[in-house]
């Protein structure tokens, strides 16, 4: 019998990425609203509660809305919001993160996942913070680029009216984006990182970078030990990988249009002076292709089916 899977904002920016992904697939059954009802609140709480999961890309608010619909105790959720990422009975829906963390997914019945941004900074520094190589006290900076569908259908709307846009654009500038508490709570270090984003003119993709002063932490680790520890902590991943990091230029466009996540330790190794870089689609392991990877280990599924690595 095939899973049935409601995504609820089907034909939002993510949830059409993840209806893509899932289109001809044999083993789940989607259920589809007509476009008439896709917004009232007794058909979705009807295809809520008669999928096995759903698959939330909405606003926050809807999210929550969403999931109070739910009566039933079988329905399984994963909410690509913001909502619940930092709330308590929700499992961060980050299978590579920890160790264990696979497992706490696939029996989760609630799951949020990652922002697109933290995925590229918590994959970076977790592992190092969590060998001891970062200090849990050293106030992290995360600076970062994003392709203009982050924004969703508004900002891609705004980008592609016509009218001249800049090539990239920094913003947050107070230092209060809403992903700065999940960074901290799930890298699990005591200051929020200083987070600089900047939305730049292209469809797709991230490049996301924690520039570390290893020379000045107290174990000065050296650029080799920080690659070997996320090589070690990634080293059964399809999806996450290390390279060399040794390349004369890394490109937002590295990863777009796949669900990898791509790490390189470049750097001096003289000085001591380290550029951690992620790159990775935001609708990729951003958000689409981790909805489908979470989708796929909840339901005991071939954990790489739909995913474009
Ligand atoms: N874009 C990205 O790169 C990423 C997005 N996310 C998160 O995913 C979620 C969706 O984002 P995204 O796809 O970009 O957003 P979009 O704005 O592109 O899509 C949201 C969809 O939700 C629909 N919607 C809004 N309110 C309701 C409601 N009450 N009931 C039913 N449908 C509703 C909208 O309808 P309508 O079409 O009528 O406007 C729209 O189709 C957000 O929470 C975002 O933070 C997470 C990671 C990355
Ligand atoms: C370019 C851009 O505007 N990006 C969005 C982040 C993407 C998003 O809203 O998604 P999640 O929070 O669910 O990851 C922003 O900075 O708010």
């Amino acid at each position: 019998m095939s899973t049935r899977v409601f995504i609820d904002g089907a034909v939002g920016t993510t949830g059409l990425e993840i209806r893509d992904r899932l289109a001809g697939r044999t083993d789940i059954e989607q259920i589809i609203l007509d476009d008439e009802l896709r917004k009232d609140a007794k058909a979705r709480a009807e295809a809520l509660n008669a999928a096995d999961f759903v698959i939330l890309c909405l606003p926050d608010a809807a999210s929550r809305e969403a999931v109070s619909l739910i009566d039933n105790d079988r329905t399984r959720v994963i909410d690509a919001s913001t909502a619940f990422r930092t709330t308590e009975g929700w499992t961060y829906g980050f299978p590579e993160l920890e160790p264990g963390a696979a497992d706490a997914v696939a029996s989760a019945a609630r799951v949020s996942n990652p922002g697109c941004y933290p995925t590229g900074f918590l994959a970076l520094v977790r592992p190092l913070i969590r060998a001891g190589l970062i200090p849990a006290d050293w106030p992290l900076t995360v600076n970062a680029l994003s392709g203009y569908s982050g924004g969703g259908k508004a900002m891609i709307a705004d980008y592609e009216n016509g009218t001249p846009h800049s090539a990239a654009r920094a913003y947050a500038m107070a230092l209060a984006h809403k992903h700065v508490s999940e960074m901290q709570k799930h890298a699990r270090v005591e200051h929020a990182p200083i987070f600089t984003p900047a939305v730049v003119n292209t469809y797709r993709g991230m490049l996301v970078e924690v520039p570390l002063p290893l020379h000045a932490f107290p174990r000065r680790p050296s650029l080799a030990a920080c690659e070997a520890a996320l090589r070690d902590a990634y080293k059964a991943s399809p999806i996450v990988r290390v390279v060399d990091g040794d390349a004369a230029t890394v490109a937002i466009e590295d990863d777009a249009g796949t669900d990898r996540l791509t790490l390189r330790v470049c750097g001096n190794a003289e000085t001591g002076q380290a550029r951690l870089i992620a790159t990775l689609d935001n609708l990729g392991k951003g958000a689409a292709g981790a909805a489908v990877q979470n989708l796929n280990l909840m339901a005991g599924l071939d954990p790489v089916a739909g995913l474009t690595l």
